[in-house]
């Protein structure tokens, strides 16, 4: 698992560093910069012309420590600042002081065409309202000399770009590569900002350990990485099928039988011990040829649907309800029973609550208050909406839910008494306070029924966790982690798909099969 920051929460790791521990602000600079250095030698040429472009904060003080570093390499570096004689930061001043005793040319424009690379050094996590005039010109002109074929390294942040939310300030620079200091920025793992952001680079600019202070670690989001998948799947030799849980699919409706073989085999090939897929009779026949290993229990009518269904429930380990269910009555009868149902079970029974349960559900609040009066603090129930869905069900418009989408996802989970898996190109998951990005998947991804097989893996994901070598439940990882990991595996079999099939041709059932390579290679 790796921490997020935002802005803020970046500069108290700042100021710790430098007024509680001790280190000199120009230490942390001096290291910051090299590591950019690196970066940028590693992808120029020793004849190449750099320009570094510098505001008049820190951000900028790296940029012209950057040039100096270059310049020290025998490499060709100017500067361009917008900072006026020493009204810059203390650390900027001194920056430019140097470069002036050192002779390096300070140049007052950024034509097109002339320099191999440009480094943005105009605003880091400084940023702090829309930008307007003088400087909209300034990202203007670095990014029209992107478009003759300059390389754009971005210091810490793309200038323009909101560390916190990846939303774009009035404007900003499109980089090829941007080398973020300590934390990656939730900003630059959020859309727009992960595209303006290119390729990123986390380099460590010696800040000091900030693991003890709860106000920025506990406070701060994640994200998972490929390290982690081990940890979460592992599989002792002494276990059986019951061992990795029983899961119900209550899923597809007559005629509709894609939804539910997608998820359940997914969820086989997330390695759930048992599905049973609940569904209409019609869809025997599909469902069992794309997943033999599956039980059916089917439906012809809504007859004794009730307690065919309680009786399922009681078998289950973990439930996955909605993917191409339709908004049936029967399909309403169906949603109704299972939340009627949790108060009558002892232990909770994980819920994970897609498609049209959700439709069916932002139209009747009544199963909401149900959910509401039962849940309490338990959080089995998880929800997980794309955007449309998640429209529907907050009453905000997708723009609004996109800007504003790690907030929007943590109050739909409150709202919703669960965790949010609020889904998009960067799916965001909430247990109402804390904040999970995801950084795996691709566009191949936004393909009909890619969805359907995030069920089945995020079951496969909460059972997973069931065993441990001494046989008893595994303890080591919260009910939101193991959410969180479905979500980063489910973009990691999309990967997979995509290295086999490409983006454009890939399909759903290539995901569900790809989380077996990904489980097999971690
Ligand atoms: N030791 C350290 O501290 C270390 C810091 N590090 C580096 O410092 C960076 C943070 O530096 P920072 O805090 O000085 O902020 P920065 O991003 O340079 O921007 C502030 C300037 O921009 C201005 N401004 C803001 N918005 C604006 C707008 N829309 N339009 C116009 N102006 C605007 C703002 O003006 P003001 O609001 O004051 O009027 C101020 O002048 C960080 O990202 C990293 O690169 C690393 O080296 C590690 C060690
Ligand atoms: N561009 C993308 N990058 C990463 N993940 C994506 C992208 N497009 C779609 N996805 C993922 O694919 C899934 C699509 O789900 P959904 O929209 O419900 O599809 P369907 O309803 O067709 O099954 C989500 O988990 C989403 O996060
Ligand atoms: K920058």
């Amino acid at each position: 698992m790796k921490k997020l920051m935002n802005g803020a929460q970046m500069k108290m790791i700042d100021t710790y560093s430098i007024q509680e521990v001790g280190i000199p602000s120009l230490v942390l600079m001096e290291r910051a910069a090299l590591c950019v250095t690196e970066a940028v030698l590693e992808k120029i040429k020793k004849t190449d012309k750099v320009l570094c472009v510098c505001g008049s904060g820190n951000n900028g003080a790296d940029g012209m420590a950057v040039a100096r570093q270059l310049t020290e390499r025998g490499i060709s570096a100017e500067v361009y600042t917008t900072a006026e004689e020493g009204k810059g930061t203390e650390e900027l001043n001194r920056q430019c002081a140097i470069l002036q005793k050192l002779g390096i040319v300070f140049v007052n424009d950024i034509p097109a065409g002339e320099y191999n690379c440009i480094i943005d050094a105009v605003f880091g996590i400084g940023l702090s309202r829309t930008i307007t005039g003088r400087y909209e010109q300034i990202i203007a002109k670095i990014n029209a000399a992107k478009d003759t074929g300059s390389l754009i390294v971005a210091v810490d942040t793309p200038s323009g770009i909101n560390a916190g939310d990846g939303q774009v300030m009035g404007c900003a620079v499109r980089a090829d590569m941007t080398v973020t200091f300590g934390f990656a920025k939730c900003g630059l793992c959020l859309y727009p900002g992960r595209i303006y952001a290119g390729e990123l680079c986390v380099a460590n600019a010696g800040f000091a350990d900030v693991r003890t202070i709860p106000e920025i670690w506990e406070q701060a989001a994640f994200t998972m990485e490929d390290t982690d998948i081990a940890a979460f799947f592992d599989r002792p030799a002494d276990t059986n099928k019951g061992s990795y849980g029983k899961l119900l699919i209550v899923a597809g409706s007559e005629n509709m039988a894609g939804a539910a073989a997608l998820s359940a085999r997914a969820a086989y090939r997330t390695g759930c011990g048992l599905v049973k897929v609940f569904t209409h009779e019609n869809n025997r026949t599909v469902v069992l040829t794309h997943v033999p290993e599956a039980v059916m229990v089917t439906y012809k009518d809504t007859a004794d649907i009730k307690e065919k269904l309680a009786g399922e429930l009681d078998w289950a380990d973990c439930v996955v309800a909605g993917p191409g269910l339709s908004k049936s009555d029967t399909a309403k009868e169906i949603v109704a029973e299972m939340i009627a149902y949790q108060p009558k079970r002892e232990k909770r029974l994980p819920v994970l609550l897609d498609a049209d349960a959700l439709n069916i559900i932002a139209e009747n609040r009544k199963l909401l208050s149900g959910i509401a009066e039962n849940e309490g603090s338990s959080k089995q129930y998880v929800y997980t909406p794309h955007m449309g869905e998640a429209a529907r069900l907050s009453g905000k418009s997708i723009a609004q839910l996109k800007e504003t989408s790690c907030e929007s996802a943590k109050e739909l989970a409150q709202k919703l008494c669960g965790v949010c898996v609020l889904k998009d190109a960067a799916t965001i998951v909430s247990d109402g306070s804390r904040i999970y990005i995801n950084t795996s998947g691709n566009s191949g991804m936004s393909t009909a029924g890619a969805g359907d097989t995030l069920t089945g893996i995020l079951a496969g994901s909460v059972l997973a966790g069931r065993t441990q070598k001494n046989g008893k439940e595994n303890a080591s990882y919260e009910f939101f982690e193991k959410i969180c990991m479905g979500v980063y595996l489910h973009g990691r079999a999309g990967d997979a798909a995509a290295d086999r099939f490409g983006n454009a041709g890939m399909k759903a059932m290539d995901i569900a099969d790809a989380v077996a390579n990904v489980l097999k290679e971690n």
